[in-house]
């Protein structure tokens, strides 16, 4: 079942998360720069990038890969911000990969994830940080990498630096001993296992249905977006509303999200459209949507469609997110869809 597969994503997004961890909470001005649509990359997404092509790549020599970053920007030597990234990453990169690469191989790399994807084949897709908004800031973020074959997700890796280990505390409030790593094979479940050493024995989980009353929703705990740029608070604050949900949401960057309702500690999530013109990235919800479906949930759009990973770097057929348990994901899709189209 993709043994292989499953043993090089692993060492890979392990490798990513100490360049983690060693920018987190240390990233200086000129570590970060905004690309055309304002969005932030630091140089940890890249020198992140750079590390798990190499390694897929040392593995799998013909790997194609659609990853969210490119080198583009990083060509320009002669401007100072550029020769500054250039260094960085390629310092972060090789401090964590078993050979040396010189700068030229390790922007190669960033560049082999420039793959078109597709409904035929396989390929891979890599967010290297999701949720740079919330590494900048200092709350949670997530290495995000999964195998898709014919359009459907066959493997996913999530690694979470910053989230607490399960039950030591909550992902928002910063304590207990922190950093998971969330692995899923379709068919084969889903697991939480600890990110420094591979012995440890890992962790079954199973997304939490809150109460055996499934028309009960009064203790569900719904997780969103920390950026309300990203999900609409308004409507998700009508849905809890309608179903009678009495606990706050719980606001997190990044698809630890898919983390925390895969392992229980989150009954839904929900992800609902803010911009007409945004389409959802195949990168930012691959390995999420097989870790929660593993988990015993249900994951679709918010009209109930399937998340359609075939058609090249975007869900282009699908809009908004809706998790929660299978047993009670229809009555959630129904309250979302009352409240977006009622
Ligand atoms: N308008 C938007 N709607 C949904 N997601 C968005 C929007 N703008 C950016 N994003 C993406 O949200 C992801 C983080 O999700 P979350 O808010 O749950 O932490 C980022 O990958 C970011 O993509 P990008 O990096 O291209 O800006
Ligand atoms: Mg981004
Ligand atoms: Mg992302
Ligand atoms: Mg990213």
């Amino acid at each position: 079942m993709l043994a292989k597969e499953r043993a090089v994503a692993l060492e890979a997004v392990q490798k990513a998360m100490r360049v983690c961890r060693q920018v987190y909470c240390h990233l200086r001005a000129d570590d970060t720069e905004y690309k055309s649509d304002a969005s932030p990359v630091t140089v940890a997404d890249y020198a992140v990038q750079a590390v798990v092509n190499t390694v897929l790549a040392e593995a799998f020599p013909d790997v194609r890969i659609v990853g969210e970053e490119d080198a583009r920007g990083l060509r320009d030597t002669q401007q100072p911000q550029v020769a500054h990234l250039r260094e960085r990453i390629t310092t972060l990169a090789n401090s964590v990969l078993e050979s040396t690469q010189t700068t030229e191989q390790l922007l190669a790399a960033i560049d082999r994830g420039r793959y078109e994807g597709g409904a035929r084949g396989q390929h891979w897709t890599l967010d290297p940080i999701d949720g740079t908004k919330g590494f900048v800031r200092g709350g949670q973020y997530a290495v995000c990498l999964a195998l898709i074959e014919d359009g459907q997700v066959q493997l996913g890796v999530l690694g979470c630096p910053n989230l607490p280990s399960m039950g030591s505390g909550s992902p928002e409030d910063g304590m207990g001993e922190r950093g998971v790593l969330f692995v899923a094979v379709r068919g084969h479940g889903a697991y939480q296992r600890a990110w420094k050493s591979t012995s440890e024995h890992p962790i079954k989980l199973a997304a939490s249905s809150h109460t055996s009353d499934m028309a009960d929703f009064t203790d569900a705990r719904l997780c969103e977006s920390w950026e309300a740029a990203h999900s609409d608070h308004g409507t998700a604050a009508r849905i809890r509303a309608s179903l009678g949900i009495k606990a706050r949401p719980v606001r997190l960057d990044s698809q630890c999200k898919y983390g925390v309702v895969a392992r229980g500690e989150a009954d839904i999530y929900l992800r609902l459209p803010t911009r007409a013109d945004y389409v959802e990235k195949i990168w930012d919800h691959a390995a999420g949507s097989l870790l929660v479906e593993e988990a015993g949930a249900r994951i679709t759009d918010a009209d109930g469609r399937p998340l359609q990973f075939g058609h090249g770097r975007y869900l282009s057929m699908n809009r908004g997110i809706v998790v929660a348990h299978r047993d009670r994901h229809a009555a959630v899709l129904e309250a979302v869809q009352a409240q977006m189209h009622g």
